[in-house]
Order: C-alpha cells, then structure tokens, then sequence
C-alpha cells in the first residue's frame, strides 16, 4: 500500500513524542501551574445552545497551504470569543500545521472558552500535555487508533479531568468511537488520506450515532445553509477553521456566520 500523508504526519509524531519525552518529563508537566487548574466543557457548552461553532486557530494547513502565517493566538482566539464562538479549537502541530504548544498557552490566557487540543494523539504523554498547557478537551482520531487505544487514552484523559472528542469520517471509524465513553463525536467531512471534502459524511452517518450522544461536524463548512441542514441532521457544533483564517478578520467572519445562521434556522422554525 502506498502511504499516505496521514501515515506520514503519524510517523512524524511518534518521533516527535519520543524526542520531546527527553526534555520535559510527565512529571514535570505535573507540576507546570496550569495542569492543577479546573478544566471547561465543551460538551455543556454546546447542549446550552441549539448550536455552537468551535472556531480553529490554525496557521497552516496541508490541504490549502499557507493561511495566515503570522496569525496570533491570542488576537484570534479572544476575537472568536467576542464573536460568539462556543469553544476555541488549537492546532499544536508543527510540521505541518505551523503551530505550537505554547499557541494553547497563549490561547488559554485569552479566553474563558473550552479549547480543544487539535494535534494527532497517539500517545498518554500528549494528554498530559494538553493538560499543562491549557486544553479543556482532546482530539482522539479514530482512523490513526484502535479501539482499545481510544478507551485507553479516553479513561486517560477523562481521569486528568479533559473532555474527549472523537473524530470519525466512516462508519469503521464510528464503530470504535461508540465502544468508548467518549464525551462528543465529530465527523469530519474530510478525508486525512484525500483531502477530499463532502458533508455527505456528516448526513450519512448522522443516523448511526447514538441520539444521546453530543455530534458535531467537521472541516469545509462555510454557510448558514450548510449550517442549519446539518442542525436538522441533529449536529450541536461546528468545528470550523479555513473559513474563518483566510478571512481579513477571523472574529467578524466568525461573528457573521453565527448571525446567520441564527437568522435562517428562525426562518426555517418559522416555517
Ligand atoms: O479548516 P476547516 O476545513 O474548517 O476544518 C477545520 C477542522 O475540522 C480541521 O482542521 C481538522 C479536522 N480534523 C483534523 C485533524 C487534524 C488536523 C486538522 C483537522
């Protein structure tokens, strides 16, 4: 099988992990101020409102290029919280992303919002991780986990008081999800091997997750239209990046599609 660049940015983190194991012990993240602190949830947020974005702070992403090279955390993350934003998601990855733990720190000083550790987890070292610098909840994907992988590193996460989001993109990816206590399922409507992108994933699989179980859309949304047709599929949360990071203003984009999005479910309600 040829590899892909999901079997890539892996293999990168395995390596990563290892190396960074060397200079920073989980004892020392033990002991860092933040990983004492009392953590947010994402989930309650989101059951609190018909529907709540995750907005993404994220640099660089594979699939597009550049997207805003210099973007600092902090301006962003507290501009998505004035725009209305549910939680914040923060990509930590380097390699590919262009982004960094201390971007979770930075984020964590600006705002009250849960914020999502946005990296490829393959490891306990990583929560501990997300913990001291800042994250609410954790991002397990299960294309790159096996089942016991993701009770493991859930019971992990849920013991150190962190929130877990489980990504899917098919109904294998599902299967795993459901055999763990996971807090809240994502589809992502990307595909990590392709890069193609379809909502049809998020309406397909729509009905095989659990009624009680908080879902949440993934990747390449942009309009109130698509926004408010996955609400009727049973969607409580956006995770959106691009849309919002190519724009000028990431806070006024953001800003705009809630506004929208609450003006055409009303006229949908209406009807
Ligand atoms: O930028 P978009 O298309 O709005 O997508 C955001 C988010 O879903 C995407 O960044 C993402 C979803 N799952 C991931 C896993 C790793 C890295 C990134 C992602």
């Amino acid at each position: 099988m040829t590899s892909t660049i999901l079997d890539l940015i892996v293999m990168n983190k395995r390596a990563e992990v290892q190396a960074r194991r060397k200079v920073q012990t989980i004892e020392q993240l033990s002991r860092k101020p933040l990983f004492g602190r009392a953590t947010l949830s994402l989930k309650k947020n989101l059951l609190a409102q018909p529907f709540g974005i995750i907005a993404e702070f994220k640099r660089n992403s594979p699939s597009k290029g550049a997207l805003k090279p210099k973007a600092n955390a902090q301006e962003i993350v507290l501009a998505y919280e004035q725009a209305g934003a549910a939680g914040v998601s923060i990509l930590t990855d380097k390699p590919f992303f262009d982004g960094e733990l201390l971007d979770l720190q930075v984020g964590r000083s600006a705002t009250a919002l849960p914020i999502l550790r946005k990296d490829f987890i393959i490891d306990e070292y990583q929560l501990y991780e997300a913990k001291a610098y800042g994250a609410d909840v954790v991002l397990l994907i299960a294309n790159i986990l096996s089942t016991k992988e993701i009770q493991f590193f859930t019971q992990q996460a849920h013991d150190l008081g962190l929130e877990v989001l489980c990504e899917v993109h098919n109904m294998e990816d599902l299967d795993k999800a459901m055999e763990a206590p996971v807090d809240i399922i994502g589809v992502n409507n990307r595909n990590l091997k392709t890069f193609e992108v379809s909502l049809e994933h998020s309406k397909q699989l729509a009905a095989y997750i659990p009624e009680d179980t908080v879902r949440i859309s993934e990747s390449g949304l942009r309009s109130a239209e698509d926004l408010v047709e996955l609400i009727q599929c049973g969607y409580r949360g956006f995770l959106i990046g691009e849309a919002f990071m190519i724009s000028p203003q990431p806070g006024d984009s953001c800003r705009r599609l809630i506004e929208a999005t609450r003006r055409r479910l009303q006229e949908v309600n209406a009807l």
